[in-house]
This record gives structure tokens, C-alpha cells and sequence, in this order.
């Protein structure tokens, strides 16, 4: 007998483009006192992982997967349907997963995965695609020229979303908030748009959704049940190899790992002159560091010439390290490499 809705493990799809505030949200919905269950799948862009270790209190029950992107990447699907299968086994059961998809994901295919595949249909339901919007930014990664049109991914997050959050409300004024608002509304005119400063939101906005009507569509599109109207995008079956999308192949990361410890105050330094530089390509930045004589570790955020540098964490067991990534278009990795380098500490 098939399962109702609610004996199922609800699914949230986490999506926004790089750096809207997912990861920010995660930890917001970790550190809640909701007393749920929750299990997180991390899917990054780039050459090395960082968000596993910019979650709060990273346990067991956060899953990285970096071997590319579940979106266009078959075999990191078959990575995610595995996680999740293994989730599904284990004797505690789950209140909830939530995979946060990387900031330059379509999440429709990742969305459709739970119509697709037995045991996961059966025992999981896709409760909601959320979508973080950058206020400050999206604008500009909307209208990104360099994008085909038809395959733009911060145009996709927001066109597939149940519910929007339209975050960092803080650094931007109420035109730009407005203008945002007005552009997301014309992307999807149904989902139910709420507004956040460090993704403060009431959980009861974004879990527990049980998005029913979209599921229905969802389904329909990948031929599992008879459509019962018509719906504005058709998007490709993830398989499908013919219609498999590419990412924007000009936008590309580089990662960089050093040993040592950085010193405090080359790297501040650093973080002035890359605020005074054109950060337009500089989509990303995200690193954790070892700072000389500092118990603490220290992250590094960067989303153009919004970047930060400061103490996340006391170290505990975990092996001091520095490790970073940049995302974005035309990075000199030898240049990047070379001024991080400066900034570590004399041994
Ligand atoms: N001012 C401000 N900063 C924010 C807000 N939300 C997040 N940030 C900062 O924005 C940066 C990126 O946030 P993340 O939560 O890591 O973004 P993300 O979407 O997970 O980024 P990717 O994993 O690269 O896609 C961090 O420096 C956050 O502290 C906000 O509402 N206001």
C-alpha cells in the first residue's frame, strides 16, 4: 500500500545563486530549537568543499558532495539517490532533509529525483523548493549578458521555487528591494515571496510547505502522471543527455590550500585591497583559515566587494587548515595563489 504524504520524510530543496545566504540559513534552521530530526545534503561548486565545515556543529548528519553538481553531473545524481538511500535505512528516522544545491545549480533536476527512483519515492515527499535571493546582487546575475538566456541559473532558482526569500534586506535600500521584488514577482508569479536580514525567518515560511500542486506538475512533466493543465516551463529530464544543460562554462573556480598559519594582519589588509578592486567578476569567495597564535578559525566571505574576514569557531578536534575558493570569470589562479601566500604567518 502506498504511503500517505505524512508517513513520509519531508524534503526542502535549498536553492539560491552563490552567495544569497543558504549556507546562513542552514545554520539558522540547524540552530533552531525545533526539535527535529534533521539530516543536510551539501552539494558545492568547485575544485575543493568548504560549506561542511561553515555549518554549524558539523556532525553526521551533514553530507558533502563535491564530485560535481547533482544538477548536470550524472554521476554526482547517482551520489545524491545514494546518500539518500542510506538516510532512508537508518533505524532513527528523519523528520526532515533539506539539500542545499550549489549556487550555480538548476534545481529542477534535483527536485525531480523524488518522483523518479524507488525506495526514495516511496518513502520521501518534496515539500518545497526554496530559493534565497540575493537583494543586493541578484540584479546583475539576472541580467548577466554573458548567460544565455535560456540557460541562465539565477533565472531558473527563481522560476522554480515554491517560496522565495529575498535576504541581505540590511544592505539594501528600499528601492532596490522594490525593483527586486517587482523582477522576481514577473518570474513567478506564485510563489509566496518573504523578506529576511541573515535569513531570520519564521521556519514555518519554509518547512512544511508540502507543495502538492507543483508536485503534481513535476510529476506530470517526467511522465509519471497525466498532466491536468499546462505549465509555463518545460525543462529537460536530467538523464535526458540530448537536453543536459552546461553550466556558464566562463564562469569557473579556483581552490587554494596552504599550509601553515595566516597572519591576522596581512590578510585584513588583503581583504581592504580586494574591496577597493573591480569585483565584478569576483562572484565568490569563501575560505577557513589558521590564524598564527588565534584558537579560533576563521572564515573568509566574499560575494564581490561585500567580503569579511573573521572568527567562526574555536578550533576542537579538527585538523588546522587554510582553504579557500574563488568563483567567478577570468581568475588568475597563479596571482590569487601567490598574494594568499604572502599572507601566511612566519613559522
Ligand atoms: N549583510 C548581510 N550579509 C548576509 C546576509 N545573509 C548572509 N550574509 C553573508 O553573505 C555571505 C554569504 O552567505 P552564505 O550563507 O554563505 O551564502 P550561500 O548562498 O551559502 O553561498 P554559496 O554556498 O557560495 O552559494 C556570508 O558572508 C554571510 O554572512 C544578510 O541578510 N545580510
Amino acid at each position: 500500500m502506498q504511503k500517505s504524504v505524512k508517513d513520509k520524510i519531508p524534503v526542502t530543496v535549498l536553492t539560491g545563486f552563490l552567495g544569497s545566504g543558504k549556507t546562513t540559513l542552514l545554520n539558522y534552521i540547524l540552530k533552531e530549537n525545533h526539535g527535529m530530526k534533521i539530516a543536510v545534503i551539501e552539494n558545492e561548486f568547485g575544485e575543493i568543499g568548504i560549506d561542511g565545515d561553515l555549518v554549524v556543529g558539523s556532525t553526521e548528519e551533514i553530507f558533502e558532495m563535491t564530485n560535481g553538481c547533482v544538477c548536470c553531473v550524472a554521476e554526482a545524481r547517482d551520489d545524491l539517490l545514494r546518500v539518500i538511500r542510506q538516510l532512508l535505512e537508518r533505524p532513527d528516522r528523519l523528520d526532515h532533509i533539506i539539500i542545499e544545491t550549489s549556487g550555480l545549480a538548476d534545481p529542477y533536476p534535483v527536485a525531480q529525483t523524488f518522483f523518479l527512483d524507488d525506495p526514495i519515492r516511496e518513502e520521501t515527499n518534496l515539500d518545497g523548493v526554496i530559493a534565497l535571493v540575493d537583494a543586493k546582487h541578484i540584479l546583475r546575475h539576472l541580467d548577466d549578458g554573458k548567460v544565455d538566456a535560456f540557460d541562465n541559473q539565477a533565472v531558473d532558482q527563481i522560476v522554480c521555487a515554491d517560496r522565495i526569500v529575498i535576504n541581505k534586506i540590511d544592505i539594501a535600500t528600499e528601492d532596490e528591494i522594490a525593483e527586486v521584488t517587482a523582477r522576481v514577482q514577473q518570474l513567478n508569479e506564485t510563489a509566496e515571496i518573504v523578506r529576511s536580514s541573515f535569513a531570520q525567518i519564521d521556519l514555518g515560511k519554509i518547512l512544511g510547505l508540502a507543495a502538492f500542486d507543483r508536485n503534481r506538475k513535476m510529476a506530470a512533466d517526467i511522465g509519471l502522471d497525466p498532466p491536468d493543465h499546462d505549465h509555463a516551463h518545460h525543462h529537460p529530464a536530467p538523464w535526458d543527455k540530448d537536453a543536459s544543460h552546461t553550466h556558464d562554462a566562463s564562469v569557473t573556480s579556483v581552490g587554494i590550500e596552504l599550509p601553515g598559519h595566516m597572519d591576522a594582519t596581512a590578510m585584513a589588509r588583503w581583504v581592504q585591497e580586494l574591496k577597493g578592486q573591480d569585483t565584478a567578476d569576483l562572484f565568490r569567495m569563501k575560505g577557513i583559515f589558521s590564524v598564527k597564535d588565534d584558537d579560533y578559525c576563521y572564515v573568509l566571505h566574499g560575494v564581490h566587494s561585500e567580503i569579511e574576514f573573521r572568527p567562526n569557531h574555536p578550533w576542537a578536534d579538527e585538523i588546522r587548515c587554510n582553504k579557500m575558493i574563488f568563483i567567478g570569470r577570468n581568475l588568475d589562479r597563479a596571482a590569487l595563489q601567490a598574494r594568499l601566500a604572502e599572507c601566511v604567518a612566519a613559522a
